[in-house]
């Protein structure tokens, strides 16, 4: 089975968190879902400057990389992800979507409301959890 390996950003702005949705696809399980933003690291990239380009490609933002959160695997159908999710800050709620639908900010609490990617759901609920 194919593996990629991707990266993700816990965008904090004060005690809100960024949520991101995927647009539509052809692979239902991801289609119109809520992530958080990032993306496949690329040959010779560290993770970090992995997720420093994904954040300025998708959102047009810099915010500060801070911790390695939680490492997730997970298997769909077609693929097998491991998922690095950093913590990141922000001071600005300001972003350009270029490639997802919609956007929120969401205190902890309200996390678990979205219609999450699988592989999300370790992350999410370790974040209502530290709350
Ligand atoms: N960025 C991101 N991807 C996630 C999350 N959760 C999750 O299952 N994924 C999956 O991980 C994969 C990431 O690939 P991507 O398509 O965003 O990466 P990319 O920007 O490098 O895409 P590209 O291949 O079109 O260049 C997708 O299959 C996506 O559905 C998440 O929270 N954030």
């Amino acid at each position: 089975m194919k593996k990629i390996e991707v990266v993700a950003a816990i965008i904090h702005f004060e005690d809100e968190i960024l949520c991101v949705q995927r647009a539509e696809s052809k692979l239902d399980y991801i289609s119109e879902k809520f992530e958080f933003p990032g993306g496949k690291i690329e040959k010779g990239e560290t993770k970090e400057e992995a997720l420093a380009r994904e954040l300025t490609e998708e959102l047009d933002i810099k915010p500060v990389i801070k911790d390695l959160f939680l490492t997730v695997v997970h298997t769909y159908p077609d693929f097998e992800i491991t998922m690095h999710s950093f913590n990141c800050i922000t001071n600005s709620k300001k972003i350009k979507l270029k490639e997802h639908i919609s956007a929120q900010w969401l205190k902890n609490d309200n996390l678990s409301h979205l219609d999450w990617a699988a592989a999300d759901l370790p992350i999410v609920s370790k974040l209502i959890d530290n709350e």
